[in-house]
């Protein structure tokens, strides 16, 4: 049987005036249309961090400051699997616009597990409450 890719990603979980911003992936990405934190695959050389300020230049075009790491997610899906890295964000400059996903949302924690999450999210945003005591 095939090796399926194993994706190495980090993702940011942006705050802003105490709400976090969520992103919901285009339709023709994969995992089409579910939410996520905004991020992507780990490049050779570059550590989670680096990684996460290139692609929210790239994908929304705004800075933050990386901030703590949340403990990393593995998961399993039908094609591929990941280890997500995820990261407590602050925007420093910018709005966020949409180079790639279908839509964004500023929302505060309580509201966050509303969304239909990407599946690798779900223990991503458990800790993340747990972590702001909102869990
Ligand atoms: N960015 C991000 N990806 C996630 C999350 N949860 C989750 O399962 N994923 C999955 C979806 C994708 O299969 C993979 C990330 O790959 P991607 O295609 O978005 O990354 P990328 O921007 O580097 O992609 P590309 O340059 O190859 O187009 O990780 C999340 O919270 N954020």
């Amino acid at each position: 049987m095939p090796t399926r890719p194993h994706l190495q990603v980090s993702c940011a979980l942006i705050e802003q005036d105490g709400r976090v911003l969520a992103a919901q992936r285009g339709p023709t990405m994969s995992l089409p249309l579910k939410w996520e934190f905004p991020g992507g695959k780990i490049h050779a050389g570059e550590t989670p961090q680096d990684c996460l300020r290139r692609e929210l230049m790239e994908e929304l075009g705004v800075q933050i400051a990386v901030g703590k790491a949340l403990p990393s997610v593995w998961h399993d899906y039908p094609g591929f699997r990941v280890t997500l890295y995820p990261f407590i964000c602050l925007l420093t400059a910018g709005t966020p616009v949409l180079h790639e996903h279908a839509a964004v949302r500023w929302l505060w924690p309580h509201e966050l597990a509303q969304l239909d999450w990407a599946d690798a999210d779900w223990p991503v945003l458990d800790a993340y409450l747990a972590e702001r005591g909102s869990g």
